[in-house]
């Protein structure tokens, strides 16, 4: 048998189950990898106040001493980021990924949480785009988070989104995915792939729910996971993209707010009991 691959995840943690590290967690899981996990922050959301998201940061230096206990272990296969709670984590990771000469680095660039009107820590977003994108294998921006990173007002169309992939590409990352998901202007749920090169969409049907929290960090997880088991950039990209919506068709209503998507369904749809 060959040996099990190790992936860390380094984001927040989102009690509710469907995003966050616990996303990131169960995806590693599902792929068949073994999970790590560095808690960057603590997300609660209150449902007394339209779902507003709370973030409760933590020290960096206590993230720095989780990722040196899961150093310790040897190499990593692979790097996902999340939700990164301060500036400090930030730098850290970029030093991080440089010493220890990490080799699939995949940055969720978390700007907005679905339910939640307001952008999640905005001060943020400068530090991820000068510190973390030059180092990335790829970068999996949401519509807005492109618009973010590239400078652009708008990204809603896939002209709109080639111009953005083009414009993060200068920004250092290899390859830049962005996912069109429910505000593409188009009939389809199209991801749009740019390596520098060439353009690759990855087409879904465009699911009538909101059933989706969560849906962007298991994107990014299992990029993660089918990289550090050897899978190419556009492999790992098209597993992940139908992973990622088996789970939005396998997700559930959990409150007025959201529903998760389930992480389990693109393979082990049957043993869901909730239906
Ligand atoms: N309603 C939907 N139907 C089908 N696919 C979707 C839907 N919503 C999101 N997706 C897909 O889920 C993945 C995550 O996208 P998205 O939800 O836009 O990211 P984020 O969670 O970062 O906002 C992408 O592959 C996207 O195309
Ligand atoms: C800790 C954490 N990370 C990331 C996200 C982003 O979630 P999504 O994958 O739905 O964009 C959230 C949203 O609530 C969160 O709480």
């Amino acid at each position: 048998m060959s040996h099990i691959r190790k992936v860390l995840t380094v984001a927040g943690s989102d009690s509710s189950g469907g995003a966050g590290l616990q996303a990131d967690l169960k995806t590693f899981e599902e792929y068949g990898t073994f999970g790590f996990s560095a808690i960057t922050s603590i997300v609660t959301m209150d449902e007394n106040n339209n779902w507003h998201h709370a973030v409760h940061p933590i020290d960096s230096e206590l993230v720095h001493q989780q990722i040196k206990t899961v150093l310790s272990g040897g190499k990593l296969d692979a790097l996902k980021t999340g939700m990164l709670g301060s500036i400090e984590v930030i730098e850290l990771l970029s030093k991080i990924i440089d010493e220890h000469d990490i080799a699939n680095v995949v940055i969720d660039p978390v700007m907005v949480c679905k339910g939640e009107n307001e952008v999640v820590q905005p001060e943020n977003g400068q530090a991820i785009l000068e510190l973390l994108l030059p180092r990335a294998t790829i970068v999996t921006p949401n519509l807005f988070e492109a618009g973010q990173l590239a400078g652009i007002s708008k990204v809603s169309t896939i002209d709109e989104m080639k111009e953005a992939a083009q414009k993060i590409f200068k920004l250092g990352a290899k390859n830049i995915v962005i996912k069109g998901g429910k505000a593409l202007e188009d009939e389809k749920a199209i991801d749009l792939l740019f390596d520098g090169t060439d353009f690759t969409m990855y087409e879904a049907e465009k699911l009538d729910t909101n059933h989706n929290h969560g849906a962007g960090c298991t994107f990014a997880a299992a990029i993660a996971a089918g990289l550090a088991k050897g899978m190419s950039v556009k492999a790992a990209v098209a597993k992940a993209k139908q992973f990622t919506t088996a789970g939005i068709q396998g997700g559930f209503a959990f409150n007025r707010f959201v529903g998760p998507v389930w992480h389990g369904a693109y393979n082990k749809a049957e043993q869901r009991v909730n239906s």
